[in-house]
């Protein structure tokens, strides 16, 4: 579904990413762990298309087309979505007009607006003045009425409240769980996603299939995502870095 092949990135004149490798199979939900700074935002700001992340190498294949050069609205019309960490204020655009535009399904979006409790925010524009869990409900809003094939997630659980990650999770959950779009059999196991996280708390509520470590903007190591988390609880990132030296 996603291959990133050997990526190497550059923002505000600085090479962010380097020699990036990272696969996500059809219908799966992929981790992406690292510490602050590794460049895993840029990744996906990167994947996006997303005007200031330079490509100097490499290549992104988004359902066997290369979409390395290609604008934000063709990813998003080839059925790719973000759920940002820190998305800009849109000053003059009201929640209900940008989800009238996007919305698949208007009446279903409606509905989950009620359920995550976003109804009373329709009428203002998008993210000024919302809190952080609220941004985190507007974005999730936004992302399945988009419906898209494949999910990137910023750290979806960040600034929202113990009791409200429960329903986010659930949430992003039943939005991976509905049908994928592409044709043929590699995709009917429902969406694809790249997921990334600090805490891990989301990940109670997602199946995963696959994590990948980001450290100094290099792919470090990958595996199963349950015991990298305990891995890197228990010993923090410095060992990924020792650990990858002593591959070298
Ligand atoms: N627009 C920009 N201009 C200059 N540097 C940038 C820009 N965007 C990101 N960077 C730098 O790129 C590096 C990676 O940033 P990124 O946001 O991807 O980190 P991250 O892995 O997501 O970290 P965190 O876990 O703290 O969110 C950082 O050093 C950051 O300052």
């Amino acid at each position: 579904m996603l291959e990133i092949n050997n990526l190497t990135v550059e923002v505000g004149g600085r090479r962010v990413l380097k020699g990036v490798d990272l696969h996500v199979e059809a219908g799966h939900t992929n981790v992406l762990f690292g510490p602050n700074g590794a460049g895993k935002s840029v990744l996906l700001m990167t994947l996006m298309g997303f005007s200031g992340y330079k490509v100097i190498e490499g290549e992104i294949i988004f359902k066997g087309e290369d979409i390395t050069n290609l604008s934000v609205s063709q990813r998003a019309q080839m059925g790719m979505g973000i759920m940002s960490q820190r998305p800009p204020n849109l000053n003059g655009v009201k929640l209900h007009d940008l989800l009238d535009v996007i919305a698949e399904d208007l009446k279903e979006t409606e509905e989950l607006a009620e359920s995550v409790g976003m109804m009373n925010f329709f009428e203002r524009d998008i993210n000024v003045g919302f809190s952080g869990g609220e941004i985190k409900r507007s974005e999730l809003l936004q992302l399945s009425a988009q419906n898209p094939d494949f999910l990137l997630l910023d750290e979806p659980e960040s600034g929202v409240d113990l009791a409200s990650i429960e329903l986010l999770g659930t949430t992003i959950n039943k939005l991976l769980k509905k049908d994928c779009k592409c044709p043929g059999e590699r995709c009917k196991h429902g969406k694809s996603a790249l997921v990334i996280t600090h805490t891990g708390q989301v990940l109670d509520y997602l199946e995963t299939d696959r994590a990948y470590i980001l450290c100094n903007g290099t792919v470090m190591c990958s595996g199963n995502p349950r015991e990298m988390l305990t891995e890197i609880k228990e010993q923090g990132y410095e060992e990924c870095i020792k650990c990858k030296l002593m591959e070298i």
